[in-house]
């Protein structure tokens, strides 16, 4: 903590009072990103009220409201914060339809920043379905109807040669994290063109939710290039341009451009994330730009770190080591391999050579199992893992051949996880590990409960999306989300505070190690392999610090000296979302009150549903 008074204002000159206030280096950073953006000498009071950032609807004081000129432009009642978040609980609660509920959260965040992450806090559980998967991917699907207010930049190819002059169209100025897509493998759902921005938006979401990354270092960015769904291209609602997908050199030379102005416009530390491009551009524009750029690709490296995390936590349960296991995967696309790869990393530590563990890995795409003898190309960045076997089809066969103890569903078709494969799994050992990691909820590979019951209750279970309780032999049991939201955010805060200029695979094993470090044996015990959501903005803190070691320890730092203690130094990195006071002077005025005592959000809560059903 250190003060600051005063501040000087980058637009205008004029020296900024921020006196009196004790700024923590958060807020510093936000007061500062805000001044820069949108000076406070040339907004005028409604501003406030218009402004996402500073709006604090009638949780404004009345110091406030004199002192910035909006009273009366609001109504004259003075709100706490716990009463905004009980109003939005329970409007929010009202709602039927999913996508209303997107829709609902989408304008807070629109129109009250601190607010919408407040409520998020709150309860993260019940909200992260709904601002990501699975409710996301209905938001996308629907983007056309969804759209309203802008968020998030799109950029065409048409925009080719002109891409840093759209970039400077951005109204903030030290971005220092992008989350890119081109929208063709938008979660499960296939090619969903400009419609996929719903992604890029709530992926930087959980920055900031669950590991307080400042929401205005985040840009999400679509790369408009087409689309070849057709029934999109016919959608009178769709909001992007009207073609077939770039390929080849035109599609190349537009991400090279692409990449090349985000350095220039926001440094060489900027991070870009890679989220749901399609396989062949995945892993393909990842071994092109990881050593070149700070990148990585979420649903590559991202999946892995959580699911190795998940293996590794499962150790405590099963007493195998991660080397004693059979791994067999259904899709062998970008989550597929990534995990796959990860998975030789982390038995590397265990002292197995990768030669000898790949060979406790199977893998299956379209066309079967990955054999050298198919007839069918293996894909290149899977190539290692081909076997020298005879080619078959046949994944449920397959189960019982290899004895399989792990299964990988990563094919993006639901219940291919079959009630005869599932039992296969439970009679392979004493307690098998079935990942249905496909999204949203209607692709995962099978249900929390089909693998209970088909399992005898035996196995140990995560999906994707998150699946309710599951009920098995008079017991409940909680069942984890094997998501990359476990990790990413985490890894780029890390990225982020050391100013790394590089982000590569060893941190998203160190992740994964610390991931699996913070499962309980109360978690364990009731199903889950990953520590509880409602921890995971400090799980995320611990994730970043051990990531800043290792970036050190890389030689990839740019912050320089090294802080002394990287937890404490992300803790004070990280963004606090309470309203901010704009009237400190007036400071001592005694404290506004709503006038109605309540003690709870709860109670609250429970107040608003007995009057409306009163009426
Ligand atoms: N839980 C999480 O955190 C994450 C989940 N995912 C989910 O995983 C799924 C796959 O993602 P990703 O790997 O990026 O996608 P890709 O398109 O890269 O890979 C899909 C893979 O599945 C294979 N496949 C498709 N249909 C079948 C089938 N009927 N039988 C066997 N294999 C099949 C494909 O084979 P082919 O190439 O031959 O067509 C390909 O190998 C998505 O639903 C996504 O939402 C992804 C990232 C993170
Ligand atoms: C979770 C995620 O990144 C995906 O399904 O693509
Ligand atoms: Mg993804």
């Amino acid at each position: 903590m250190f003060s600051v008074s005063p501040s000087f204002c980058a637009n205008c000159g004029v020296v900024v009072k921020l006196s009196k206030l004790t700024l923590s280096r958060t807020f510093f950073l936000t007061v500062r990103n805000s001044i820069d953006d949108y000076c406070p000498n040339l907004m005028r009071g409604i501003d406030y009220l218009k402004n996402p950032q500073f709006n604090k609807g009638l949780a404004f004081t009345m110091q406030e409201r004199q002192a910035l000129g909006i009273q009366g432009l609001i109504a004259a009642n003075y709100k706490t914060v716990e009463e905004q978040i009980a109003i939005c609980q329970f409007s929010v609660d009202r709602y039927k339809d999913p996508l209303n509920k997107y829709l609902y959260l989408t304008e807070l965040q629109d129109n009250n920043e601190r607010l919408f992450y407040e409520l998020l806090a709150t309860d993260v559980q019940k909200f992260l379905p709904i601002v990501y998967t699975p409710i996301v991917g209905l938001a996308c699907q629907r983007f056309g109807l969804v759209y309203r207010r802008p968020r998030g930049l799109f950029i065409t190819i048409q925009d080719k040669g002109r891409v840093a002059s759209v970039l400077r169209n951005w109204p903030v100025q030290n971005v220092r994290a992008i989350v890119v897509t081109d929208g063709e493998r938008i979660l499960g759902l296939g090619d969903l063109g400009a419609y996929g921005m719903g992604i890029p938006v709530g992926k930087l979401t959980l920055y900031t939710a669950l590991a307080g990354v400042p929401p205005a270092y985040c840009l999400p960015i679509t790369l408009d290039v087409g689309t070849n769904t057709q029934h999109l291209l016919e959608d009178p609602m769709y909001i992007g341009i009207r073609r077939k997908r770039a390929r080849g050199e035109e599609f190349d030379s537009f991400i090279e451009e692409f990449m090349r102005a985000c350095v220039k416009k926001y440094g060489q530390d900027v991070l870009i994330q890679f989220e749901d491009f399609a396989l062949a551009n995945a892993t393909r524009l990842l071994a092109k730009y990881q050593k070149h750029y700070c990148t990585f690709n979420d649903d590559i490296q991202g999946t892995a770190s959580v699911i190795v995390a998940g293996v590794i936590a499962a150790t405590r349960v099963t007493k195998r080591k991660i080397s004693d296991n059979v791994y067999l995967f259904l899709g062998a696309g970008s989550a597929g391999v990534g995990i796959a790869n990860l998975l030789v990393d982390a038995m590397k530590e265990e002292g197995v050579k990768p030669d000898e563990s790949r060979k406790k890995i199977y893998l299956f795409d379209v066309d079967g199992l990955l054999a050298k003898k198919r007839k069918e190309k293996v894909p290149i960045h899977a190539k290692h893992f081909a076997k020298d076997m005879e080619p078959t089809k046949n994944f449920e066969e397959f189960v019982v051949k290899v004895k399989a103890t792990c299964l990988i569903g990563v094919s993006t078709v639901p219940n291919t996880f079959t009630p005869t494969i599932l039992k296969q799994m439970a009679k392979n050992i004493d307690r098998p590990m079935i990942f249905a990691l496909s999204n949203p909820t209607h692709k995962s590979e099978c249900t929390a409960q089909a693998a209970y019951d088909h399992t005898e209750g035996r196995c140990i279970f995560a999906s994707g999306s998150p699946f309710p309780p599951v009920k098995f032999g008079g017991k409940k049991y909680y069942t984890g989300q094997g998501n990359n939201s476990y990790v990413y955010p985490g890894i780029a805060l890390g990225v982020l505070a050391s100013f790394a200029h590089h982000a590569p695979d060893p941190l998203f094993l160190v992740a994964a190690k610390t991931l699996a470090s913070n499962v309980s044996d109360e978690d364990l015990k009731i199903g889950r392999i990953y520590p509880s959501l409602g921890d995971i903005k400090c799980l995320s803190v611990k994730i970043a610090a051990a990531v800043m070691e290792e970036v050190y320890k890389l030689k990839l730092a740019s912050l320089y000296p090294k802080p002394k203690d990287c937890f404490e130094y992300v803790l004070d990195y990280i963004y606090n979302s309470s309203y901010q006071c704009y009237a400190p002077e007036l400071k001592d005025y005694p404290p506004e009150e709503s006038g109605i005592k309540v003690k709870s959000i709860k109670e609250m809560i429970d107040m608003y549903k007995a009057k409306n059903k009163k009426k």
